[in-house]
């Protein structure tokens, strides 16, 4: 208790606030937006990815969060509290970079222990909370290791035991697991997850990986440019990309421009090249003429059905459980295509895709 009040009188806030709110957040530099007005409300326990890609402004608005970056407009709050004006320590949010930053010549203890000491909580409370901070972290038995004797995934351990030792509101992740490799990376995700769940914290997690943003979190929000793209659900960015190229950035292979032949609210009729007709969805408003419809190669469906038309194979590529195929259609447009079943170059499929899965945006500038 006497610790906690300490820990509490020397900056080191318990997980007690309902949200994070940020209004209208912009940041500058030399005259140009690397992050334009971002608003975003982020509850209590709350895990939420920034996803885009290199140079979208996803670490601009994490370091404006973190306090390492002073905002050009905009304001940040905890509940009621303006935040912005406040230097990173009186803050008290947890931090966690791609490059783990730890002390080579500390132990993981003294690591982990080291913003408690900067903060002056009396060491017998220091030693309690780094032992219960590499236990969530699994990390007891390295205790009295150097870094240079762990892994890379160990090390980002570390690196999180001593963000979360200092039981912080919000942890900020920059680009976590990208210096590990694909194995480690995926095991690490359920880790962090699993963490953040144990914190009860809230997590701001950047990463340019749409399948680490999926996978991890509550809400995605999709950055361009220094400007929000969309914020959803991972099922909702998943399935329904607001625009073509989030579409495209969430693997949306195939992207062929057709014609809106026929339109009645949300379902459309497109024609592509050739006379190739399919049924789609319209995922804005879409006046008759040129659009652009979208596919994820796995949401081509090999084999008779309605609306279906044929295709020769042109490449097949194996990735494992199934094969990707460059499919030449009787239209002339070549489409990827993902197929369990094994087909080989020169065989002739019938391919359809569900009118639902056939997302139709207005045509490009
Ligand atoms: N200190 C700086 N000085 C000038 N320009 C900067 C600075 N930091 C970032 N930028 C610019 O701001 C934009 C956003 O950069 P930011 O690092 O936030 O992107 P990012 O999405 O995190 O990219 P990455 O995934 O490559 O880290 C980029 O155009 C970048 O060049």
């Amino acid at each position: 208790m006497a610790g906690q009040q300490n820990a509490a009188a020397n900056g080191a806030r318990k997980n007690e606030f309902r949200q994070l709110r940020l209004d209208g957040v912009s940041r500058q530099f030399g005259g140009a937006n690397a992050l334009d007005r971002l608003s975003l409300t982020i509850e209590r326990g709350e895990f939420i990815a920034l996803l885009g890609p290199s140079g979208c402004g996803k670490s601009t608005a994490l370091n404006c969060m973190a306090g390492l970056l002073p905002l050009t407009s905009g304001s940040i709050w905890l509940d009621q509290q303006r935040i912005d004006p406040l230097p990173p320590e009186k803050r008290g949010f947890g931090m966690v970079f791609q490059n783990y930053a730890l002390f080579p010549h500390l132990s993981v203890s003294r690591n982990v222990g080291f913003g408690l000491k900067m903060r002056g909580v009396p060491a017998a409370e220091i030693d309690r909370r780094v032992a219960a901070a590499l236990d969530t972290v699994q990390l007891q038995a390295h205790a009295g290791k150097l870094p240079g004797q762990l892994s890379g995934g160990q090390q980002q351990r570390v690196a999180i035991a001593r963000a979360i030792v200092i039981e912080p509101p919000l942890i900020l992740m920059d680009e976590p697991l990208s210096n590990l490799d694909a194995k480690l990376r995926i095991e690490m995700r359920s880790e962090i997850r699993r963490i953040h769940r144990a914190q009860g914290c809230s997590t701001v997690y950047v990463t340019h990986d749409q399948d680490e943003a999926l996978a991890m979190a509550d809400r995605v929000v999709v950055m361009k440019l220094g400007v929000v793209q969309q914020i959803g659900t991972p099922q909702d960015v998943f399935a329904r990309p607001a625009k073509l190229d989030i579409a495209r950035f969430m693997g949306y292979r195939n992207v062929l421009p057709v014609n809106v032949m026929q339109s009645d609210g949300a379902g459309v009729t497109v024609e592509g090249a050739g006379s190739l007709r399919l049924p789609g969805t319209a995922m804005q408003a879409l006046p008759l003429g040129s659009a652009v419809a979208a596919i994820r190669p796995d949401e081509i469906v090999i084999g008779e059905g309605p609306n279906a038309f044929a295709g020769t194979v042109e490449t097949a590529e194996y990735g494992g459980r199934e094969w990707l195929l460059q499919v030449r259609t009787v239209f002339d447009e070549l489409l990827y295509v993902r197929s369990a079943a094994v087909v080989t170059p020169g065989d002739r499929v019938m391919l359809s895709a569900p009118p639902e899965r056939v997302l139709v945006y207005a045509k490009e500038d």
